[in-house]
């Protein structure tokens, strides 16, 4: 059997992936939300012993209706993928979201993609999801199409939580924004999680005795600049606990983009080039301008020992949580 596959919308998909389920959205955040129609389409597809696939758009499609504003994107396309096969998906099947893409008619993405390059026997979506060309396409119209073309629809309501609001993915931009990362992590499920490889810096924090992997987020990725509990997972899947400080370290630099740099707690070892993942526990702090290094030090010895005792006490809030930050 094949592992999971992350593929493009470009061609037929091979013969194994045909006959499927499909869950159809953009899915940003992977959020509890999602997970709703998630795991409607996982059980149809266990149902009808057919592989479970999920089709999403990419780039986002506000990023081609709206280049102008500024998206932060919450899964890009490795983290989402890495989540789907967690969840048990078979494939991620990436939909090319252009100008042209987006102007077929409703008809043509269910004759084009949904039967001849996907091949689908059934299709699970959101309430409010809409396609094709201004928007023609809804949930009667997929269930329609569905009649016609023999594929079966499910259509999954608004998922909310404990307090009865909505789960979206832009009420979790905004909670990150305001480092409400505990929040956050209540609607997504599992704790708010950033991918990327370990570069290179000043090589000052080992002279400090804090060795920092130093990581660049995407500018969009509007978290709140500060020092967080963290997580810390190498390439190999091994997982320590750290501090981080995501931000512009106004002591020694103070300037250019922000920089997620994490102190892995009782590590040594090189890092340089590998891929690696940080999950947020906790937000600790805002960043302060010291008047030198040695005040710098007093603080972040108080953030490490603030950020063990809050990791030494977290539970996994989910499967997917256990599997991503524990
Ligand atoms: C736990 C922690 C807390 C930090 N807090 C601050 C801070 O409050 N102000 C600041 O200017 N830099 C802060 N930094 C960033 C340090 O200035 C930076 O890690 C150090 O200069 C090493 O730089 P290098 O990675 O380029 O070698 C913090 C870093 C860590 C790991
Ligand atoms: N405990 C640790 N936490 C983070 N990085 C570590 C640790 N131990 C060793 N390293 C390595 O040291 C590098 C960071 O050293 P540092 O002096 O802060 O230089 P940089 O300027 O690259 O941040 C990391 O990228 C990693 O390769």
């Amino acid at each position: 059997m094949v592992g999971f596959q992350h593929l493009t919308a470009t061609a037929p998909l091979p013969a194994d992936l045909r006959d499927g389920v499909v869950a159809i959205g953009n899915f940003d955040g992977v959020h509890r939300g999602h997970q709703a129609v998630l795991e409607r389409a996982l059980a149809e597809a266990v149902r009808r012993e057919v592989p479970a696939l999920v089709l999403s758009f990419e780039p986002h499609p506000r990023k081609v209706f709206r280049p102008d504003m500024p998206l932060f994107v919450l899964t890009p396309p490795p983290m989402k993928a890495r989540l789907l096969s967690l969840l048990g998906f078979a494939a991620l099947v990436e939909q090319p979201f252009t100008r042209d893409f987006a102007a077929l008619s409703a008809e043509a993405f269910v004759t084009d993609v949904l039967e001849r390059t996907l091949g689908i026997t059934h299709a699970v979506t959101g309430f409010d999801f809409h396609f094709g060309k201004d928007r023609q396409g809804g949930p009667a119209y997929l269930m329609a199409a569905g009649e016609r073309h023999g594929f079966g629809v499910t259509l999954v309501d608004a998922f909310r939580d404990e307090g009865a609001e909505v789960v979206s993915s832009s009420r979790i931009r905004a909670l990150l924004c305001d480092g409400e990362v505990v929040e956050a992590a209540g609607l997504l499920g599992y704790r708010f999680t950033v991918e990327a490889e370990v570069i290179g810096g000043q090589q000052l924090g080992r002279t400090l005795g804090f060795p920092t992997a130093n990581m660049r987020l995407s500018p969009e990725a509007t978290l709140k600049e500060g020092i967080y509990a963290v997580r810390f997972r190498r390439a190999d899947g091994t997982l320590h606990d750290g501090v981080a400080s995501f931000g512009r370290r106004p002591t020694v630099d103070d300037n250019g983009a922000p920089l997620l740099e994490t102190f892995v707690f009782d590590f040594s070892g090189d890092l340089y080039g590998e891929t690696c993942e940080v999950s947020f526990f906790g937000f600790l702090r805002s960043e302060i301008k010291f008047d030198g290094l040695d005040a710098l030090v007093v603080q972040m010895r108080r953030d490490e020992a603030e950020a063990r005792a809050l990791l030494a006490g977290v539970k996994p809030l989910s499967q997917l949580d256990a599997a991503i930050a524990f």
